[in-house]
């Protein structure tokens, strides 16, 4: 097993039939020489973003309340202390648990949670009605988020109140949170589809009285960037405490309209580990910070532990009983794989050519594929010189046409790219093949499969089992 390989614990790559790609042309991975201007990234925030928080945000870190929504989240007391802290250790600002009003372990686990003495703030989160404020300020919480409908869907077919019902209530539990001394915040579920006046007037009045965050929710994941753009900056401009905001999924929006939340002005986004939660779930913590570091490494890079990332989310993958999925930002298991020919030979270049996120930061290798159809001899020319065979550059072009040949019928292991990099190499030295003699090679190859000899033993402290450092195949 690669030390580094960046496989979730349920889906297993074989990673031994790729090429590692570590130190490449320069200190981790990156040319020395690479000018400034090949590394600025247009679409980095511009000072005129005055409004923008991408680089100043907190996360409300929810999968142990969000989460706990998702349709396969069962989190015994163990599960849910095992996840408060590795979120801690990674380095979130908050970590939102489920209603203490939900049910008695619900409660109890807040209370063990908050006794832990974690770096990150605990909240819970409520309906807006006294019953559950007066439950949830005795669990030693050190914030309550309070919450309810504001759209016509909410207000007729959930709690069934009116608006002037709705601001009265929340007034009264914004009060009571604060006489005991700790945070709170007032959001609107449904705010998307909520009548903009009705908003920002109770936004205004929750404002007045004291709170220390609004929160929009896209609770039916509607909203597209522009509309969470227009929504928070124009909230931004009619209250004064902070701003968080709840995007679910649906349409495959949350990362895109939480980066646009930010540089509208919000100050607080809503995650979970993988983005689990009602449905499709929301804003997943590590596709966040995927984002946020395309944008500049350091919005993350100074405040949460990266590298811890890949084992929260195999904790909670595991908790719910899901893999991490292979398109996952960062973890995917092929997040850091190159495999065509044209990616393969910039990368091994310059790994910033194809690459916006750094492995390294995250803990994680990177990996350059080479035994199929798409290869091309640059790519097996840096697996030549990692097994330390003295080619040159029109023997390894010869080479990797039989590899391209072979892997026109069935995908090679590197195992099999290998030998056949070795049975060229001693056809070579021994003078029985010459370059472009493909049938000869074919009998070699034969021979060598044939033969009961053991395979020789690599000379540069690769071995078979797929823990060789750099190419892969
Ligand atoms: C969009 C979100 O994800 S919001 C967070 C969702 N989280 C949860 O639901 C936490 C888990 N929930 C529970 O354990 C239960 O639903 C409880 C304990 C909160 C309530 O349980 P019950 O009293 O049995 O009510 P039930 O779940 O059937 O219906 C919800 C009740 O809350 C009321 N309600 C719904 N939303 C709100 C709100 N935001 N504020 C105040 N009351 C609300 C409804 O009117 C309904 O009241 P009713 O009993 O008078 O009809
Ligand atoms: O409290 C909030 O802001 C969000 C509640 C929620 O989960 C939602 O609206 O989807
Ligand atoms: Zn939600």
């Amino acid at each position: 097993m690669c030390q580094t390989e960046n496989t979730p614990s349920s889906s297993t790559p074989n990673k031994q039939d790729m090429v590692e790609v570590g130190q490449v042309n320069g200190t981790n991975g990156r040319p020395a020489a690479a000018s400034a201007n090949q590394q600025r990234n247009p679409y980095a925030p511009r000072y005129a973003d005055f409004l923008s928080n991408v680089c100043n945000f907190k996360i409300i870190e929810s999968t142990l309340r969000e989460g706990e929504q998702f349709a396969n989240a069962f989190f015994d007391r163990p599960t849910k202390i095992a996840i408060a802290k590795a979120l801690d250790a990674f380095g979130v600002e908050y970590i939102e648990l489920t209603s203490p009003a939900a049910s008695e372990q619900s409660r109890l686990d807040c209370e063990a949670i908050c006794k832990l003495g974690l770096k990150a703030k605990i909240l819970t989160h409520i309906r807006c009605h006294m019953d559950d404020a007066r439950i949830a300020v005795e669990t030693g919480v050190d914030g309550v988020d309070v919450v309810i409908g504001t759209s016509s869907f909410l207000r007729e077919f959930s709690h069934g109140k009116d608006m002037a019902y709705i601001t009265k209530t929340a007034i009264e539990v914004i009060n009571f949170v604060k006489s005991k001394g700790i945070e709170v915040r007032f959001s609107s579920e449904d705010s998307f589809r909520s009548d903009l006046v009705d908003l920002l007037s109770i936004y205004q009045t929750v404002d007045k009285i004291g709170v220390n965050r609004v929160g929009i929710a896209d609770t039916v994941g509607c909203a597209n960037p522009r509309q969470v753009y227009d929504l928070v900056r124009t909230l931004r401009g009619v209250v004064s405490c902070d701003i968080e905001i709840h995007l679910h999924n649906d349409t495959g929006m949350a990362i895109a309209n939480a980066y646009t939340a930010l540089e509208a002005g919000a100050t607080h986004i809503d995650t979970s580990v993988l983005g689990i939660g009602e449905r499709v779930g929301i804003t997943p913590l590590g596709g966040l910070v995927a984002c946020l570091y395309a944008a500049n490494p350091e919005y993350v890079k100074s405040k949460y532990n990266l590298p811890m990332l890949r084992e929260i989310e195999n904790l909670v993958a595991e908790a719910v009983e899901v893999s991490v999925p292979f398109m996952n930002p960062i973890t995917g298991y092929c997040a850091f794989t190159h495999k065509a020919g044209i990616h393969a030979k910039a990368i091994l270049n310059n790994p910033s050519t194809y690459e916006i996120l750094k492995p390294e930061d995250f803990g994680l290798t990177r990996y350059v594929s080479i035994g199929h159809r798409l290869t091309g001899w640059n790519a097996v020319k840096s697996r030549v010189e990692q097994l330390q065979l003295v080619l040159t550059d029109d023997q390894i072009k010869d080479a990797t046409a039989k590899i391209k040949e072979l892997a026109d019928v069935r995908t090679q292991s590197m195992e099999d790219v290998d030998t056949v990099l070795r049975v060229y190499h001693s056809g070579i030295v021994s003078g029985e093949l010459e370059v472009g003699d493909s049938h000869q090679f074919d009998k070699l190859l034969k021979k060598h499969r044939d033969s009961s000899l053991p395979r020789p033993e690599l000379t540069n402290g690769a071995n078979t089992n797929g823990t060789a450092t750099p190419t892969r195949a």
